[in-house]
């Protein structure tokens, strides 16, 4: 049998196909791994007609977004935000007496929302659209067979969406000491009285905030000098600045020389200190996981682990595809749905692409960070210094953040000039940092104008319902395409010294 024999391929559409032999594969699509990417792959590979098993080696789907990452971690967050801006209303006279908070409440909370997402996986769910929910470990015999356990399973094509997991540092000691990393923190029960994160990143900083707004004393080590050094410089500033604020301990551009236990507490020695806690959260990244699979014997290319894709998700192997975090690309859950949407469309014999030129991600640390398409320095670089114009307008002279007490950061929007039609229309927008409360939600519409194409000038046309955290994203793109005087523009005392 080859791909291109008929057999169940358009069957959904034309009900002769149905009649004509099948293949000897109990399963048009094998979808290995049940998170996002896996999930939505065997959706799409259904949608399409095509019988569908999925592999999930937990004896539940959803994966990392729904139990070790997103949900878990936002319900905290959010939480944690809650008790701030109590804490900031009592500070403010209004609130009359300091909440207390009750982090096993916190937890149960947690569990709650867990349960709730999680509801949306249920395997009876998949299995009325028809597709078969297998439990076990998956591992590659041959380019159509996979064992799980004892079980073989023939399938015409797969799609390999086994995701990642926390990486770990090369840290002398940090073998003999414990530590939690996004795989077990949300198993903590008791609240932490002193936390050490090392790893500044995404999870580290959301994490290293929501638990020093709970109460705890937390420490944060990261290697590089910088936060967020994948933004514009004045976005880390800006989170830097509010997290040492805060009280978050920041130790920026250390080395760990060693990790050690001294009785209940773990100890990391840094250039000429010493950092303690009662618990050390780990968070440097991720790896692969895919040495098991037996991708080697099919002959599936693979770097550091992660399993190389094409636009279309193919991997070197013509019937094998992947999606998601498997692919090492970026760690985002919307960008797993995505990749696992076209991988199980291309595996059910359609042609669907990978569109990866708009995708906005969000650090989920107050002040929100939120960012699209390319920053100031990568648009200069890729379109040279004189194409490009930056704008930022900050959040002190958004009405609605200065209602809400909440005008820390701003909105920059950086634009490219067109090939034949220059600034015309403030230019074409190619990025958007957003730093404040809410930007995660204020990203999407620089997002769309961007899939559109957008001239910038029409997100300073199109009229904000006042006094919304929105008119931030208007006021800065009046200054690149001025309306005449309009009190919407942004004026030039606002410029980027005050950000
Ligand atoms: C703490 C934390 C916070 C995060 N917050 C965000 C956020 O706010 N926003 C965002 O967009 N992203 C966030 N992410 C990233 C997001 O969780 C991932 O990008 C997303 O879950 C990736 O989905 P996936 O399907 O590729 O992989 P996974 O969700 O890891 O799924 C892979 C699945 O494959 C299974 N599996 C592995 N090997 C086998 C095998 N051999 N056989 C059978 N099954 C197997 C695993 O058990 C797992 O269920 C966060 C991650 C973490 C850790
Ligand atoms: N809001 C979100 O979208 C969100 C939230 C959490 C996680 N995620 C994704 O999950 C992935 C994993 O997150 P993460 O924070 O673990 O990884 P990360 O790659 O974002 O950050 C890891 C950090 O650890 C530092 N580091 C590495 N080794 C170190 C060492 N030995 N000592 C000190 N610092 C060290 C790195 O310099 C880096 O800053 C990320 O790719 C992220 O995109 C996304």
């Amino acid at each position: 049998m080859t791909d291109a024999e008929p057999g169940w391929r358009g069957a959904r559409h034309d009900p002769e196909k149905r009649r004509l032999p099948r293949p000897p594969f109990s399963f048009d699509v094998a979808v290995v791994g049940g998170g996002t990417a896996g999930l939505t792959a065997a959706l799409a590979a259904g949608h399409e007609g095509a019988r569908v098993a999925l592999v999930e080696r937990e004896g539940r789907l959803g994966g990392d977004c729904t139990y070790y990452g997103c949900v878990p971690s936002k319900a905290l967050i959010d939480v944690a935000q809650a008790a701030a801006d109590a804490g900031e209303l009592v500070r403010a006279g209004v609130l009359v007496a300091e909440p207390r908070l009750d982090f096993a409440a916190v937890r149960e909370r947690q569990r709650r929302i867990v349960a709730e997402v999680a509801a949306d996986e249920r395997v009876d769910r998949f299995s009325a659209r028809g597709i078969e929910v297998i439990h076990g470990d998956a591992r590659f015999v041959d380019a159509h067979r996979i064992l799980v356990g004892e079980r073989e399973i023939r399938a015409r094509r797969f799609v390999i969406a086994t995701g990642t997991a926390p990486a770990t540092p090369a840290v002398p000691g940090l073998d003999a000491v414990p530590y939690l990393t996004s795989r077990t923190i949300f198993d903590l029960e008791a609240l932490p009285g002193r936390m050490l994160v090392v790893g500044a990143g995404a999870i580290g900083i959301e994490l290293a905030q929501a638990f020093s707004r709970f109460g705890s004393h937390v420490t944060v080590v990261e290697q590089l000098e910088k936060l967020l050094s994948q933004h514009d410089p004045e976005v880390g500033a800006l989170v830097e600045r509010s997290l040492r604020r805060e009280g978050v301990e920041l130790r920026l551009g250390h080395r760990i020389r060693r990790a050690s236990r001294r009785g209940n507490e773990v100890a990391l020695d840094l250039d000429g200190e010493t950092v303690l806690g009662d618990v050390l959260l780990v968070a440097t990244g991720r790896t692969a996981t895919t040495a098991a699979l037996g991708l080697d014997a099919i002959g599936v290319e693979t770097e550091r682990g992660f399993v190389r894709v094409d636009e279309r998700c193919r991997t070197s192997v013509a019937n094998v595809f992947a999606a998601g975090d498997v692919t090492g690309g970026s760690i985002l859950t919307h960008v797993a749905a995505h990749e696992g949407a076209v991988a199980g469309r291309n595996a059910a014999g359609k042609r669907a692409k990978r569109d990866l030129r708009v995708v906005p991600s969000v650090v989920f640390v107050d002040p929100e960070v939120a960012s699209v398409g390319l920053c100031e320095r990568e648009a200069r670089e890729r379109h040279g210094a004189g194409a490009v114009r930056a704008v930022a307008f900050p959040m002190t002279r958004v009405d609605r953040a200065r209602i809400a007490g909440r005008s820390e950061g701003f909105v920059k929007l950086v634009t490219a000039k067109r090939r034949l039609l220059g600034w015309a229309g403030g230019g074409r927008l190619v990025g958007a940092q957003i730093v404040g409360r809410g930007a995660g939600e204020l990203i999407h519409e620089c997002a769309l104008a961007m899939r559109v194409d957008a001239f910038a000038g029409r997100l300073a046309q199109t009229i904000h319902a006042y006094p919304t955290m929105s008119v931030g994203v208007q006021q800065a793109a009046s200054r690149l395409f001025p309306l005449g005087r309009s009190l919407v523009e942004g004026d030039d005392d606002g410029d980027r010294r005050r950000l």
